[in-house]
């Protein structure tokens, strides 16, 4: 799993088109979305974390809340977003992986959007751009390495 991880003024996103050709369904709701004072969190899942999705979800939830702590973030958008690797996972594994780090970030009292998964998407991005603003992570399960 490949993670970039911006701290911002705000992230807000617009659904364009199908991305796949089953994108995961949305409620008219869902099709725009905005988060102030938030760490954006864009997540491609690869290949090689089916071999354990619990794994790389918890490794996930670790570094997200170790970087949440450092910039004192109170709320999280989870991005899917697959131009970090070239060796992603099969779509439905990534969205079980996405949606099992949503949920547990909100148990852990996060205020916690997700963008739609399998979707094209506008996005504004507003950078706060202190030292701690723009951290990239990556997960592999087993003895994988978080760096
Ligand atoms: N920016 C727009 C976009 O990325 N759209 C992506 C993601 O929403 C999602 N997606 C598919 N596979 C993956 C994966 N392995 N990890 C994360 N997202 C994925 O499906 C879209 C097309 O790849």
């Amino acid at each position: 799993m490949r993670m970039l991880l911006i701290h911002a003024d705000y992230l807000e996103y617009e659904v364009r088109d199908k991305a796949l050709k089953n994108p995961e369904p949305i409620s008219d709701e869902q099709k725009k979305g905005r988060l102030d004072e938030v760490l954006a969190v864009f997540i491609s899942v690869e290949k090689v974390d089916e071999a354990n999705p619990d794994e790389v979800v918890e490794k996930a939830i670790a570094e997200i809340e170790d970087v949440a702590k450092q910039v004192k973030a109170e709320r999280i958008f989870v991005y899917p977003f697959a131009h970090l690797s070239s060796e992603l996972a099969k779509p439905g594994v990534a969205l079980e992986i996405l949606k099992k780090i949503e949920e547990k970030l909100r148990e852990k009292g996060y205020e916690v959007k997700r963008a739609p998964f399998g979707y094209y998407k506008a996005f504004k991005l507003s950078c706060k751009g202190h030292p701690l603003a723009e951290l990239s992570r990556t997960i592999v399960p087993e003895e994988g390495v978080s760096k």
